[in-house]
C-alpha cells in the first residue's frame, strides 16, 4: 500500500532537480548494503557530487540528459525513496533477527525481493571461484556462501540475441542482405535460442531493414531456431507473417517523447495500435514479445519513473504478449535504478515473462543484468559483438555484447547452450564486414592469446 502510495505520487511530473544526486541516498545505501563498500571516490551514492554523475556534453550528445536523468528531483520524491527504501531496511533488520545464514532451501522461499535485500545486505563475495570459457554443468563452487549465492541465480538463461536487428538498424552503410545472412546463420549455428532478425518497419524510417523480405526468404527454413522480427502495426505485422514469420514483436515506449520520435505517435496511441496486432496475431497462434523502450531513463526527458514503465507493461500484459523486454534504450541505468524499475514491474507482471534489455553505454550492462538474475530473470537479450544504438537514441551506445554474456553466465555456472567460439567468429565476422573493432571485451580478450585466456 505504501509503496503504490510511493508509485503513484512519483510519477507526477518533476519540476525541479538537484544536482547533489540521490537524495535518497542514506536509505538505499543502507538497504542495497552499500556501506560495506569502500568509501574512497565515487564510492556510495552519498558521496557522488553533481560532477561525478554528470557525463559532459561532449560524452552525451544528449546532454542536458544526465544532469535531469541521474540526480534524482528534488521534491516530495525524496520521501518516497525514503518510504521505498525503508521497506528493505526492514527486511534487511528482520533477516538479520531471523539469525545468521539462510540454507539454500530458506532462499528458495525468499521472495524475489527478499533475495536480493538478502543477498546486496550480507555484503557477500565469492571465496572460491571457478572460471571457465566454456559452462560447466556443475555449478561452480563449493563453500556455503557460493552455493547461497547461485541458489538464487537461474540454472539457464535465454539469451535472445538481437544483433541483426537492434544491431544492424543504426548502421549508415546498408549491409548487404547476404551478410546479414550469413550473419544469422553463424549465429545460429553458436547455439542461440532466438536470434531477433529483422523488422517489418517503414524503410523510409529505417533504411537499413529494407530489406527484411529478403532476409526472412532466406532463413525461413532453418530449424531450430526462433527468428521473432519487429512489426510496429497491422501492416508489419501482415507483411511479416506473408514473409514467414512465426513470431513477432511490438515495441512501446515509457517515454511519451520518445515514443513519438520512434515510432511518430503518443503511448496511447501505440498501445491501441498493438492491440490490433496482438489480436491479429491471436488468431492465427503466433506468439508476441512486448518490448519497452527507456525504462530508466529517456534522451529527451531524463528519468523515467518506474510507474511509467509498470503502467505499459501491463498493458502489454493485458493484450497477451508471451514475453516483455525491458529495454534501458541508452544504457543509462544501474543496479541503482534498474532494482527499483524492476520491482514496480514485477508487482504486475510475472517474472517468467519478463526479459531485459541493457544497452551499454555507461559499461553497467553486465551489473544490471547480474541484478536482474538476482531477481528471478532468466531472459537477456544481447547482440553479437556488442553491435547497434537506436537511430531515435542519439548518443546511445550498442547492447550489451553477447559473448560478454555468455562469458559471464559461463562463470557462473548458468547455461545458455550458446558456444563462445562460434559466438566470436560471428562477431568477427561482422565486425570485418563493418570495418570495426568488436564491442565485446571477451571478444577482444580471448582473441589475443595470452597467456590469461589460453589458461581459461
Ligand atoms: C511506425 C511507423 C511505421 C509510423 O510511421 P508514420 O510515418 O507515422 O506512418 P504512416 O502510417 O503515416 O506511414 C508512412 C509511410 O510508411 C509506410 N508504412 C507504415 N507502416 C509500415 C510498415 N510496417 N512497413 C512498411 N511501411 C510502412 C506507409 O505505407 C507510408 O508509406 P507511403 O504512403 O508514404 O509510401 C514508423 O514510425 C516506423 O517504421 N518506425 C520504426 C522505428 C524503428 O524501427 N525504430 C527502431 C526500433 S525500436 C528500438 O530499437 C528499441 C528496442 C526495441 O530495441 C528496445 C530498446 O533498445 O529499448
Amino acid at each position: 500500500m505504501l509503496k503504490l502510495k510511493a508509485l503513484q505520487r512519483f510519477s507526477r511530473p518533476f519540476t525541479s532537480f538537484n544536482h547533489a544526486c540521490l537524495l535518497v541516498k542514506p536509505n538505499m545505501e543502507e538497504a542495497f548494503g552499500f556501506r560495506s563498500l569502500p568509501s574512497s571516490g565515487a564510492g556510495g551514492f552519498g558521496r557522488f557530487s553533481s560532477s561525478a554523475c554528470v557525463a559532459t556534453e561532449d560524452e552525451m550528445s544528449g546532454g542536458d540528459f544526465c544532469r535531469r536523468t541521474l540526480c534524482y528531483p528534488r521534491t516530495d520524491n525524496v520521501q518516497e525513496y525514503t518510504e521505498e527504501a525503508s521497506l528493505w531496511r526492514r527486511e534487511k533488520r528482520n533477516m538479520k533477527q531471523g539469525g545468521g545464514s539462510l540454507s539454500p532451501r530458506g532462499l528458495e522461499r525468499l521472495s524475489w525481493k527478499e533475495n536480493v535485500a538478502y543477498n546486496f545486505c550480507d555484503g557477500r563475495s565469492f571465496s572460491t571461484r571457478h572460471f571457465s570459457t566454456t559452462c560447466s554443468t556443475k555449478r561452480p563452487g563449493d563453500s556455503n556462501k557460493v552455493d547461497q549465492f547461485l541458489t538464487i541465480l537461474p540454472e539457464y538463461v535465454k539469451i535472445v540475441e538481437v544483433g541483426p536487428r537492434d544491431g544492424l538498424q543504426n548502421e549508415k552503410d546498408i549491409v548487404p542482405t547476404s551478410v546479414k545472412i550469413e550473419l544469422i546463420r553463424m549465429l545460429v549455428s553458436s547455439g542461440l535460442p532466438v536470434v531477433e532478425a529483422t523488422s517489418f518497419v517503414s524503410p523510409k524510417w529505417v533504411p537499413q531493414l529494407g530489406d527484411a523480405k529478403d532476409v526472412m526468404e532466406a532463413i525461413r527454413n532453418i530449424e531450430g531456431t526462433r527468428f521473432p522480427v519487429l512489426t510496429p502495426n497491422l501492416k508489419g505485422f501482415e507483411a511479416a507473417v506473408a514473409a514467414g514469420a512465426k513470431e513477432v514483436a511490438v515495441f512501446a515506449a515509457a517515454s511519451e517523447s520518445f515514443s513519438k520520435s520512434n515510432i511518430n505517435c503518443t503511448i496511447e496511441d501505440s498501445l491501441k495500435r498493438y492491440y490490433e496486432v496482438a489480436l491479429a496475431a491471436q488468431k492465427l497462434s503466433i506468439p508476441v514479445r512486448g518490448y519497452i523502450s527507456c525504462v530508466v531513463g529517456c534522451p529527451v526527458e531524463g528519468m523515467v519513473p518506474p510507474s511509467k514503465v509498470a503502467y505499459v507493461a501491463k498493458e502489454l500484459d493485458a493484450m497477451g504478449c508471451s514475453e516483455i523486454s525491458l529495454g534501458d534504450t541508452i544504457g543509462v541505468g544501474t543496479p541503482g535504478t534498474v532494482v527499483p524499475m524492476l520491482e514496480a514491474v514485477m508487482e504486475i507482471v510475472p517474472v517468467n515473462k519478463l526479459a531485459v534489455h541493457f544497452h551499454d553505454t555507461y559499461g553497467q550492462a553486465l551489473s544490471n543484468i547480474l541484478v536482474s538474475l538476482q531477481m528471478g530473470i532468466s531472459t537477456v537479450d544481447s547482440s553479437v559483438a556488442g553491435l547497434g544504438g537506436c537511430p531515435y537514441a542519439k548518443g546511445a551506445s550498442g547492447n550489451v555484447a553477447t559473448e560478454d554474456v555468455v562469458y559471464m553466465l559461463n562463470g557462473l555456472g548458468i547455461k545458455t547452450n550458446v558456444g563462445l567460439k562460434q559466438l566470436m567468429q560471428a562477431g568477427d565476422f561482422i565486425c570485418q564486414h563493418l570495418g570495426r573493432r568488436s564491442g565485446s571485451k571477451t571478444a577482444v580478450a580471448l582473441s589475443r592469446s595470452t597467456a590469461h585466456s589460453s589458461k581459461l
